[in-house]
């Protein structure tokens, strides 16, 4: 099986996060950019981290009216990147025209319930029930729409799955049993999310801003 970790190259450096890249290759399954990366170097980044050789995740959490979401993604057609993520409560004809406008090998997925946000957030907003309740109202949602699968945490994917069982799953919010949680609220362990049916295990500091960036995607990997 291959290896199901993404690392979260959240440097906005262009140089700093392509020797990173570098460094853990051979240990992580892809690599995933986000918008601080992508506002600061745009397609040219793109292709520098994609030279590294690994799958690229174009994490743009894209939320809008449709036509905008489906522009965007016309767009970045060129970079074929292997998934990127749109907000599900964008809407249902938001995520069916994002699925019609991107690539054909790209795969779509919709951000649920940020992994930084737990039951009292979800109340702020006005919306009730558990983190739970919330997930599985928009992994449903996501389904019915004909995108790839959903962003959700460790928490509810194993729910999400038995509900949608060829979807693609992806997981962050992970730390190794001992790490620190940071501003992560819905937290579980890298192998307890893969145990529960995640397709793709997102990690950025546990690695990222660990002392030897290699040795501690080893030892996520060891643990998998
Ligand atoms: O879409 C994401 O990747 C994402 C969704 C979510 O709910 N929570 C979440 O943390 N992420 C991303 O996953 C990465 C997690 O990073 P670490 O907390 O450093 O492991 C960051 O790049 C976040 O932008």
């Amino acid at each position: 099986m291959s290896n199901p970790v993404y690392l979260a190259l959240d440097v906005p450096q262009l140089d700093a996060a392509k020797a990173l890249a570098e460094k853990v290759k051979g240990h992580v399954g892809g690599l995933k950019l986000g918008l601080e990366f992508f506002c600061a170097h745009g397609s040219h980044g793109v292709h520098e981290i994609a030279q590294v050789g690994l799958p690229i995740f174009l994490d743009l959490k894209l939320h809008d009216i449709p036509n905008t979401v489906a522009g965007a993604m016309q767009a970045i057609h060129v970079l074929e990147p292997a998934i990127v993520t749109v907000h599900a409560s964008g809407g249902r004809a938001m995520l069916e025209d994002a699925k019609a406008a991107a690539g054909e090998h790209t795969k779509v997925v919709a951000v649920t319930m940020l992994t930084s946000l737990d039951e009292r957030d979800l109340a702020k907003q006005g919306i009730g029930g558990t983190p739970h309740d919330h997930v599985m109202r928009l992994t449903e949602l996501a389904h019915a729409s004909g995108i790839d699968g959903i962003v959700c945490s460790g928490q509810e994917v194993g729910a999400a799955h038995k509900q949608w069982k060829d979807g693609f799953f992806v997981v962050p919010g992970l730390r190794p049993a001992g790490s620190a949680v940071g501003d992560q609220k819905r937290v579980v362990t890298p192998r307890k999310a893969r145990d529960d049916g995640a397709s793709v295990l997102v990690i950025g500091r546990p690695i990222s801003r660990a002392s030897d960036p290699a040795q501690a995607a080893r030892d996520i990997e060891a643990t998998l």
